[in-house]
């Protein structure tokens, strides 16, 4: 059993030893020294969400309306955080979301690898996305022993949709989440304001430029036309016209299990079981999407939906309190999506594993000084509203 509370010891014996720690500890100050390390346009397009911002603040403060009951002299010295999905044992309930300019966000313009690498020496596991940097192969590979997702942006194209699966299968992956959310882009001022976009100037485009179907297509390869690569990968991207009779065919690609990203609705939860959905991950895409979608209030309705099927969540987590909290809402797993994104632009490697320690470290803490010593004591009952 993985003990997270001990890397809040090393803090502070680092500390004795004059040694203070390498990066900041709460969300506020990763998030204002990744601002001053990133190119602005990048800075905007990662920090920046849908229409004036409020969808985002508010996936933030829906954590901030509830408690966790504290119960005293329980014997939660002990606790177990691991969790069982699809088959693995993860030695806690966290993953990391797919964030699709995460390659560019290294120094070393790697930071699929240095998430991946992350993932395998952590056991957290990655959701890697479609846009990345490096070609889903060596990202799979770069995972380890670490179960893997692969986020599949289905493209219009279903031969390329097709190619993109079995390519996650054979690299190892070991679950492929659909993004349904993202059929095409949100409106987001603070990024349009550069009037740029990251995979328009040709980022994170791996997986597509070495794609033989998505070769196939080209008039000219990425490497004699890469701007003309870009527009054509732009141009296949989303799927607007996808809708619940396509499910058939994307279930029909894959023996992994299958999860349907930013379902939200209890209707949707019944008709993705229908259709022989694995899991669930419900998601406002951290406020990039859809304007005042919210995400952590609908949770419970989602969970209820969902039965027996594996819920995960993302959208607003910024704290090992608020890991708890989704938990007690029925999350079987919590995704992290800007926090560890910025730990990527502060160290790399060695950054997304500092935030996953000291968010892991408060979530453990959390749990054991309110007094629950293992994650399936987390239930509703443990919250209270408070304000
Ligand atoms: C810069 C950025 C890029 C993202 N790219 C993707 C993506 O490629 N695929 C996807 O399904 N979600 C993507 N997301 C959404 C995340 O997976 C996740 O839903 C969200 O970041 C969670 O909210 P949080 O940032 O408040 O933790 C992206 C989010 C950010 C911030
Ligand atoms: O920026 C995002 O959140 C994202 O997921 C995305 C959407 C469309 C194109 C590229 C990335």
């Amino acid at each position: 059993m993985a003990n997270f509370a001990d890397f809040q010891i090393g803090l502070y014996f680092a500390g004795l030893g004059g040694q203070l720690p390498p990066y900041p500890l709460t969300f506020a100050g990763l998030e204002a020294a990744a601002q001053e390390k990133m190119e602005h346009r990048l800075w905007d397009y990662v920090a920046g969400g849908a229409g004036d911002g409020h969808t985002q603040q508010s996936n933030i403060d829906a954590f901030h309306r509830w408690g966790v009951l504290p119960r005293m002299l329980s014997g939660a010295a002990e606790r177990d955080l691991s969790v069982e999905l699809f088959g693995h044992r993860y030695p806690a309930p966290v993953f990391m979301a797919p964030i699709g300019v995460l390659g560019v966000m290294t120094d070393d313009e790697h930071g699929d690898l240095a998430a991946a690498a992350a993932s395998a020496s952590s056991g957290i596991p990655m959701v890697a996305s479609t846009l990345m940097q490096d070609p889903m192969e060596d990202v799979g590979a770069a995972l380890g022993d670490t179960p893997g997702f692969f986020q599949l942006y289905t493209p219009h194209d279903r031969e390329v949709a097709e190619s993109f699966v079995h390519r996650a299968e054979a690299a190892g992956f070991q679950g492929i989440v659909v993004t349904l959310d993202t059929w095409t882009l949100g409106f987001r001022p603070r990024d349009l304001q550069h009037a740029t976009f990251p995979q328009l100037r040709g980022y994170c485009l791996a997986n597509y430029f070495s794609d033989p179907v998505f070769r196939s297509r080209l008039q000219a390869t990425p490497e004699e036309d890469p701007g003309a690569a870009a527009i054509a990968w732009a141009l296949m991207f989303g799927n607007p016209t996808l809708t619940w009779n396509d499910l058939a065919w994307l279930r029909g690609l894959t023996d992994l299990p299958l999860l349907l990203k930013g379902i939200c609705h209890p209707d949707d939860v019944r008709r993705a079981k229908d259709a022989g959905v694995d899991g669930i991950y419900c998601s406002n895409h951290g406020g990039r999407q859809a304007a005042s979608a919210p995400a952590l209030d609908l949770l419970p309705a989602v969970v209820d939906a969902a039965d027996d099927m594996p819920v995960l969540f993302d959208s607003g987590v910024r704290s090992g309190a608020d890991v708890v909290k989704a938990l007690a809402l029925g999350a079987t797993a919590v995704g992290i999506g800007r926090p560890y994104g910025y730990g990527a632009v502060l160290g790399g490697q060695a950054g997304i594993e500092f935030v996953l320690s000291c968010l892991l470290a408060e979530a453990d803490l959390t749990m054991g000084l309110n007094g629950y010593a293992s994650i399936t004591e987390l239930t509703r009952e443990v919250l209270v509203r408070v304000t």
